[in-house]
């Protein structure tokens, strides 16, 4: 038993998981970002070149993400065009939450803009990655463990219900408190859709800018890679408010997991494809690229409207659009969708996502593994997080549950899985 009630059970391998993948997922990133600028771009296989530490630590790089971070702060501060209220805590009270990310997007892209006309060498970030990415896995260490002393101090009822255990090593990664605060900012919140989002979009866009310097223009691989994943961060910040419904926010803690993979991980390895191709163009011919685009909108449209459906459901179950589909009542007194999208598989909002991840991926061609990693990364990712969420409806709806899984019995993939 902890403080706030009977602990979850161990996720990610317990203390041993949690450690292994402290060291396992900085290791990886330094890995791909050493390969993608490498010759033979490996995705397995020895390090290309360990980099002395002179290449990876550099005050000015660590000076660049400090503002970064507060400029985005700052943004976030911004008066709000909504204050939304997240899902109800134990105590029955519910957090408000500023709903201004897309705001936030369009002044950055606006400051960019600015600076790039005025002559701020954009192209030259790319040539910071290693340092940046440094910055930014120790400010995620340091971060996580600072979460983790103010964790001490804080009431039990904020408490998360994993990374409680009294293990330092499984705590500090899984997170403790639920949602982090200082007055109303909000450190969970505020990470997982700006700072990072926006920075690996800034980071595509510096690769395609030096692309234009290197050989005269951007390449159109580059150009369709750039156009997707700003569509996809784009999406993420408009539709801002359906991210307090994610098992990250509701259910995860705030510690090094979502503090690395929010400021680290999603900047420099979801960049990954642009890297590649900054330093192995790719020729793509027209007929093919809008095959890759044609691969991307269908998954953008299965993404988008199985995500906006369960919200619109969730938020108001008599939405005309929402109204008309089956459900099975819970004994929550909340109900299950069992037609429409999700009665087609159990997350069909992953599928979306997977297919657009090979959109993204297939502009790199098909010579090299490397730009294949977040496909492989991500069919990991969902698969794991798919039954992790399993476990938590089980326990939230019981019998009902079951019959939902036995009405639609493929999680992600129709007829396959
Ligand atoms: N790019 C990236 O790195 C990542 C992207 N994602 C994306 O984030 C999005 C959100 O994913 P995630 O938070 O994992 O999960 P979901 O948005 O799929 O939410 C799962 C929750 O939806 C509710 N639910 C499940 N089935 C039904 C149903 N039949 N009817 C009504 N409600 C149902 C349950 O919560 P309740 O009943 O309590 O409402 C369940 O816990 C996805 O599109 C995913 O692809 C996720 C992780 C990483
Ligand atoms: C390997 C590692 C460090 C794992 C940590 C996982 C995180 C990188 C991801 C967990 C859930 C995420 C979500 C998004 C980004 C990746 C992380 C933080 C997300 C913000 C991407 C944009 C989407 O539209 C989204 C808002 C639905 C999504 C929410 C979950």
């Amino acid at each position: 038993m902890t403080p706030q009630g009977p602990q979850a059970p161990l996720e990610f391998g317990g203390p041993l998981g949690a450690a292994a993948l402290m060291v396992l997922l900085p290791a990886t990133m330094f890995h791909l970002l050493l390969a993608a600028r490498s010759g033979p771009a490996r995705l397995l296989g020895p390090p290309p070149s360990l980099p002395a530490l002179a290449e990876l630590w550099s005050p000015r790089a660590l000076l660049l993400l400090l503002a970064w971070l507060g400029l985005q702060a700052a943004l976030y501060l911004l008066p709000a065009r909504k204050m939304a209220k997240g899902l109800e805590l134990k105590d029955k009270s519910r957090l408000l939450y500023p709903i201004n990310g897309f705001q936030a997007l369009v002044v950055t892209a606006l400051l960019v803009s600015v600076g790039v006309s005025a002559g701020l060498p954009l192209g030259a970030l790319t040539d910071m990655l290693l340092p940046l990415a440094f910055a930014a896995t120790l400010t995620a260490f340091i971060f996580s463990l600072l979460l983790y002393v103010k964790a001490l101090v804080a009431p039990a009822s904020v408490l998360a219900p994993g990374g409680n255990t009294g293990n330092l090593i499984y705590d500090i990664f899984l997170g403790r408190e639920l949602n982090p605060r200082i007055c109303s900012f909000d450190f969970k919140y505020f990470c997982e859709l700006r700072p990072g989002l926006m920075a690996w979009v800034l980071i595509n866009l510096a690769l395609l800018l030096r692309e234009a310097e290197l050989r005269g223009s951007p390449s159109l691989a580059m150009w369709l890679v750039n156009g997707f994943q700003l569509l996809y961060v784009g999406d993420a910040l408009w539709y801002e408010e359906a991210v307090l419904t994610t098992m990250d926010i509701t259910h995860d803690g705030f510690g090094f997991m979502l503090a690395f993979g929010d400021l680290a991980w999603v900047p420099f390895t979801y960049s990954l494809q642009a890297q590649f191709l900054l330093y192995h163009p790719q020729s793509l011919e027209l007929p093919m690229a809008l095959l890759i685009c044609l691969i991307n909108a269908v998954g953008y449209y299965i993404f988008r409207r199985a995500n906006s459906q369960k919200n619109t459901f969730r938020k108001n179950p008599s939405d005309p659009s929402v109204a008309g589909l089956e459900t099975i009542p819970t004994a929550t007194g909340r109900k299950l969708l069992v037609s429409g999208w999700w009665g087609m598989v159990r997350h069909p909002n992953y599928l979306g996502d997977l297919i657009m991840s090979l959109a993204w991926s297939l502009p790199c061609g098909v010579s090299h593994l490397l730009p294949y990693f977040y496909i492989l990364y991500f069919t990991a990712l969902l698969v794991h997080r798919e039954a992790r969420d399993e476990q938590q409806c089980l326990r939230k709806y019981g019998r009902a549950w079951h019959e939902y899984c036995q009405r639609v019995p493929y999680r992600i993939v129709p007829y396959i899985y």
